[in-house]
């Protein structure tokens, strides 16, 4: 059964010297525990795509639906969790504190253990009670990585999850991944990495605004 799916969804956006039809019409099924990867050129329209799956953007047709439902304006966290490329800490928060954002909103319990176990996992424990402006991009990824999956959602959106990592910080990233999708969670991640591809169920790429399956 498809958690997460999108049918014949199109963006397009104004420029001064024109409209430019990013998505022209995608459609997509992602099944609970499956782990599938999207590439495609730069600007073809990944992260359009992911803004539009997680309601950070409204499509100008088409719809998207988590677990049969359609997008709520404002997808919980639970729900759909993303990491955006921009990772988007929240700076006024130390690193564990970002992370225990979406337990607290989800009035979880045992948040002390799960933030201490994503950070441990992740190799960045050392760095919980630091401000993201103090660590660096491939620190800030991860704990982004580590908030994105803390409250176990039920999509996972990962946008260029290894952009800023090393290689020892990567094969940490791609375990992470896969665990959350062996948890249950549909996960889509935006790659241009050959690694994440080969841990991947299936790869897709988006091209010409739509997604197809990847020949290679
Ligand atoms: N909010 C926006 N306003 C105007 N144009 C946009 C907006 N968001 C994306 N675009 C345009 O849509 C196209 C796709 O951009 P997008 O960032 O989705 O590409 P991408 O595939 O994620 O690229 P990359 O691999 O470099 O991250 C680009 O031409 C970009 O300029």
């Amino acid at each position: 059964m498809s958690v997460l799916s999108a049918r014949g969804v199109t963006r397009a956006f104004d420029h001064p010297d024109g409209a430019v039809q990013v998505l022209r019409g995608v459609d997509l099924d992602v099944a609970a525990g499956e782990l599938v990867t999207v590439s495609g050129r730069s600007g073809s329209g990944k992260s359009a795509l992911f803004a539009v799956l997680c309601g950070f953007d409204t499509p100008d047709a088409g719809q998207v639906r988590i677990g049969g439902e359609p997008l709520p304006a404002v997808p919980a966290w639970a729900d759909c969790a993303v990491l955006p490329q921009a990772m988007g800490l929240a700076g006024e928060l130390t690193l564990a504190e970002n992370v225990a954002l979406p337990l607290r909103l989800a009035r979880r319990s045992g948040v002390a253990e799960r933030v201490a176990e994503l950070l441990g996992g992740l190799g960045i424990e050392q760095l919980a009670d630091r401000y993201p402006p103090e660590v660096s991009y491939g620190q800030q990824q991860r704990a982004a990585l580590a908030r994105a999956v803390a409250a176990r959602p039920r999509v996972l959106l990962a946008d260029e999850p290894t952009a800023h990592l090393d290689h020892g910080s990567v094969a940490a990233v791609l375990g992470l991944l896969r665990r959350t999708a062996e948890e249950g969670a549909a996960v889509l991640v935006a790659t241009h990495h050959d690694l994440v591809h080969e841990i991947a169920d299936r790869r897709l790429v988006l091209t010409g605004g739509r997604l197809a399956p990847a020949t290679a």
